[in-house]
């Protein structure tokens, strides 16, 4: 890496008041967000949240309406063109009748990289055992850490990826994300977008929940775990006000709607004991959420439509 070469003070990544439309959808609304070098960042949103026009405008493809996009101090496409950030795309850029290891030692020709650096290369995506194979026989899960190893060639400060193991086996997802971060320990800086709030609690450093274009939460992956966890208790209740809610011993986030209110908490027992001989609700429900569940409700608190 080119680590000397760039003031240590420097952002791998800073967004201020980022605006992108298309058309009358707001696709990122007012994000502003610095990244340090060597955080391994997760950009975590539902369909549609702005994840993907994001990234794109990090690495060149989108220019913002408003707003800056700064990649190591510069303008990202020519953060692009100096090597600094390269991507990880979904799908695309491979040819099947090449085998792995012809196929990052041609693009390592193509970025003037020596051959110590494709077996090195080849070796960091955990490849070695497949470098010999056509990469039309080879797993998707293989395709995507080929995708990988070509992205490092440049030797890149920032590595972008977005939605990498959408279509990957649990067990492709896993070699695949411990070649990440094997890789992300030497120092890189790593950011990728995802659906999975599992993928981005078990790889990131830190998590940035996107929705409606908006950031609506940043935190460690310790934070969002503890964010997600716990019951909710549901019941019918007609006439509750949040001010009774709030009262109940336990609940720490509380809805109503309609007759039915929510009361989340780690303690479902006292929630449900409380409603129950306390108040006139019926119908009790208890769920675990999962932690998808868990993060759409945590940030689906502007339902108006775009
Ligand atoms: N080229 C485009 N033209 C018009 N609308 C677009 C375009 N690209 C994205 N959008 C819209 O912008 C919004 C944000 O899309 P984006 O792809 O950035 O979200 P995302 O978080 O990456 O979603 P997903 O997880 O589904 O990939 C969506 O409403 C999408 O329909």
């Amino acid at each position: 890496m080119t680590l000397t070469t760039i003031a240590l003070e420097t952002s791998a990544v800073e967004l201020s008041g980022v605006v992108k439309r298309y058309g009358a959808v707001t696709a990122v609304d007012g994000v502003t967000l610095t990244i340090r070098p060597g955080e391994v960042v997760a950009l975590l949103g539902p369909n549609g949240a702005g994840k993907t026009t994001t990234v794109d405008m990090l690495l060149g493809l989108q220019k913002p309406d408003e707003g800056r996009v700064e990649v190591y101090g510069r303008a990202p496409h020519d953060a692009v063109a100096l090597g600094l950030v390269s991507a990880v795309m979904q799908t695309g850029g491979l040819l099947k009748d090449y085998t792995v290891e012809e196929t990052v030692r041609l693009t390592a020709v193509l970025f003037g990289r020596p051959r110590t650096a494709v077996d090195e290369t080849i070796a960091r995506a955990g490849l070695t055992d497949v470098a010999g194979r056509l990469v039309g026989k080879c797993s998707g899960g293989q395709q995507q850490r080929l995708r990988f190893a070509m992205a490092l060639l440049p030797d890149p400060e920032l590595l972008i990826l977005d939605e990498p193991t959408t279509g990957m086996d649990v067990a492709g997802r896993h070699d695949f994300w411990s070649a990440i971060r094997d890789d992300a320990r030497r120092g890189r800086t790593v950011i990728f977008a995802t659906h999975y709030l599992e993928e981005a609690d078990a790889y990131a450093d830190r998590v940035v929940f996107v929705r409606r274009g908006r950031i609506v939460a940043d935190g460690t992956a310790a934070e969002v775990k503890a964010l997600a966890s716990g019951r909710t208790v549901r019941a019918t209740l007609p006439g509750a006000t949040s001010s009774l809610l709030q009262s109940v011993p336990g609940a720490d986030r509380s809805e109503i709607r309609g007759d039915t209110v929510f009361l989340h908490g780690n303690d479902s027992d006292e929630i449900a004991r409380y409603l129950l001989t306390r108040t006139a609700a019926r119908d009790l429900e208890v769920t675990s959420r999962n932690l998808e569940d868990a993060f759409l409700a945590l940030t689906a608190d502007e339902e108006t439509p775009r």
